[in-house]
Parts: C-alpha cells; structure tokens; sequence
C-alpha cells in the first residue's frame, strides 16, 4: 500500500515502475481477454517490453506506453498498469494514435470483450481489477478539461489525479455516484426488476442514484416507491461495490422489506420494463446458472453475474429464506 502511494506521488519512481510493470489492454474501454482450457477468460497482461514491441510491430510510437494507468500490485508484488490502444483523446497531443484492434488480438491470442459481457465469464478475482482500470481509463477520456475553469488538465505519470494549468486537481473518485441497490422481500419471495436494457430474461435487484442530501435508507425507500411503488421498511444495509458504469457507481447494497398484506406493484414503465416477485425456489435455480445463457436455451430468470453485487445479495437473501424454512 505504501509504494503504491509512493508510485502515485513520485512521476519519476512511478515511470521507473512502469518499466517493470504488467500490462492490461484495453481497446475503446474494452479489455483484451483470453480464453482458459476451462473455458474462463482472464485478461491478457503484458510486460512493458511486450508492450513496446507491439508498438512497434504495429507502427506507433512508443511513448504510447507512458499513458498506462497505474491499477494495482498483484498478489505476486507485481505492479500493474492498463493502457487503452484505441483512440484516446486524453492524452493529446502526441501518442493518441489508434492501433489496429485485429491486429493486436491477433498478436496476443485474445479478444477484446465488453466489459458488461465480460464480467458473465471472467474470474472472479480479476473483474474488480477490470472495472477498475476501465473506469480509470474513462474518467482520464472524460477529465480533459477543468469544469470550473475550462482549461487543460494534464495528468500525473500514474494516472490517479489530473492538474489544470491553474492548479485546480481533478481526482478521480469525486466523479462516483453513490447508488443505493436494495433486494426487497416480503418474508417469502424478492423482487427483481429488469431495465429494457438488461440482456434478455434478465432481472436485478432495484437500485438507484442518492440524490443530494439523502441518506442510503432514504434512497432506498425512495427508490422503491418510485420504480414500484411500494414503501419499505427495515432496510439494512449488506455490503458495497465499485461499478464502472455508467461514470463509476459506488454501489451500496442493502435488503429491505415490505408488509405481506401489501405487495401489490405498480410499476414505472419509463424506468422498468418489467418488476416481479419471485420465489426461492425460482432463485435458487437461477443461481445455478453460470456465464452467458447458450442461444435458444434462455432459462426462465437470469441473474447478474457473481461479480455484480445484485449477486450476492440475492445469495444473502436465499441463504436466509433457507436457514428460516430450516429454524421452521
Ligand atoms: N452491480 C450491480 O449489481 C448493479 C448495478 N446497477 C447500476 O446501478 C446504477 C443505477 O441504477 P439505475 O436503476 O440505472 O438508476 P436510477 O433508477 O437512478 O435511474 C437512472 C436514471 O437516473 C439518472 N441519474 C441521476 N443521477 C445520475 C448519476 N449520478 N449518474 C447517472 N445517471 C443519473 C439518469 O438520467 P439520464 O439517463 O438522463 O442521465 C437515469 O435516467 C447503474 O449504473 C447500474 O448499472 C444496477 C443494478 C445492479
Ligand atoms: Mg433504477
């Protein structure tokens, strides 16, 4: 932790580091990935000569290099930087040049996935670290320029602040919004919504950006009341998550109930496409499940993936059903 901070402080510690590093591409914010024997994939990390061969293999320059993002140190110690090869306005003037994406998936026996697709089939271990540097990445895309002030910002060598030539400094993290995303149950079933925008079948536990001024509960409650109209009570809070999308949401996941006699939906259709209650027996075989359904064989419900903190407090909320069915 602490030379990870050094590496954020110091450009020059940082570039050295950069020399060492691995590498994790990123083309247009989609990572490379490369599928396992076991039919995962995990994400193509280079070294930083690796790196500066492909540059050169494929005719950029390579001072490219030196716009990796720093994202972390590996279990092994190793530290770890992304790099977006596609156009990236970002880093103007020089080094913004476009690689051929074929070209380099086809250099590193991978692919580059949409990160909303990828996070069915990645490890589990990895996708935070995915997440991550897509964010970052799209956060320097978005920063070029200072709000208050309209100028320039330039970037530190380790990516993790941006400095406007009137020394206002830009962070990342004060671009998260924070989401309130709440598993509803009524004592027997939850309730999950889809968006028109989920994958087919799919459904997810309701969520919702905080508005100024609210606390979790109050967004939770809200939330609810507005995408299904129903009001909640008890919400107690889970656990929390960091989600790139759609600008980097923190996302704090919390269950809630509602009175049996009470469970009637009225559902916004400008938010939701649709919203149900569903049983544990319904969630115990979506939970079965694993990566991308196979075409024409689309099970009933679709859950988000494990990585998606809907997952896990679906999990939550079927492991409790389980123990209460089992305590009688
Ligand atoms: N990890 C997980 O398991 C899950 C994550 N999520 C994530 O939670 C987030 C919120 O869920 P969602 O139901 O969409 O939220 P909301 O119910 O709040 O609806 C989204 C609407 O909120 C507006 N909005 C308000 N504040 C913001 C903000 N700070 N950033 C972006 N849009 C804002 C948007 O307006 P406009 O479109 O006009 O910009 C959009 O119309 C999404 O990013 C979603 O990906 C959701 C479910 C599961
Ligand atoms: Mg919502």
């Amino acid at each position: 932790t602490r030379y990870l901070n050094r590496l954020k402080q110091d450009d020059d510690v940082c570039a050295e580091a950069l020399q060492r590093a691995q590498i994790l591409l990123f083309h247009r914010l989609s990572p490379l990935l490369q599928q396992t024997e076991r039919g995962t994939f995990r994400a193509v990390a280079l070294t930083s000569s690796e790196v500066l061969a492909l540059l050169e293999r494929l005719g950029s320059d390579r001072t490219k290099l030196k716009e990796s993002v720093l994202i972390g140190c590996s279990e092994q110690d190793q530290v770890q930087f992304c790099l977006d090869v596609g156009k990236n306005s970002a880093f103007p003037p020089a080094g913004s040049g476009e690689l051929d994406p074929v070209a380099v998936e086809e250099a590193c026996d991978g692919a580059f996935v949409d990160l909303k697709k990828g996070l069915f089939v990645l490890r589990t271990s990895e996708a935070p670290l995915l997440a991550k540097a897509q964010a970052l990445l799209r956060w320097h895309h978005t920063s070029r320029f200072c709000a208050a002030t309209g100028q320039p910002t330039c970037r530190n060598q380790a990516g993790t602040q941006r400095v406007s030539s009137s020394g206002s400094v830009l962070l990342p993290s004060a671009q998260m919004s924070p989401v309130a995303i709440v598993l509803v149950s009524d004592g027997q079933r939850c309730l999950l919504a889809r968006q028109p925008a989920f994958p087919p079948g799919m459904y997810s536990a309701l969520a919702g950006f905080c508005e100024l001024g609210e606390s979790l509960e109050e967004t939770a409650s809200r939330e609810v009341a507005e995408e299904v109209g129903l009001e909640v009570h008890s919400v107690s809070y889970s656990c929390s998550q960091h989600w790139p999308f759609p600008h980097s949401s923190f996302m704090l996941g919390c269950h809630a109930l509602v009175s049996p006699a009470h469970t009637q939906l009225h559902v916004d259709q400008a938010e939701l496409e649709d919203a149900r209650w569903f049983s544990l027996q319904d969630v115990t075989s979506a939970l079965q499940v694993r990566g991308l359904p196979q075409r024409g064989h689309a099970p009933p419900l679709w859950l988000p993936p494990k990585q998606a903190i809907a997952n896990r407090l679906i999990t939550e909320w079927a492991e409790h059903q389980r123990g209460s069915q089992k305590g009688g």
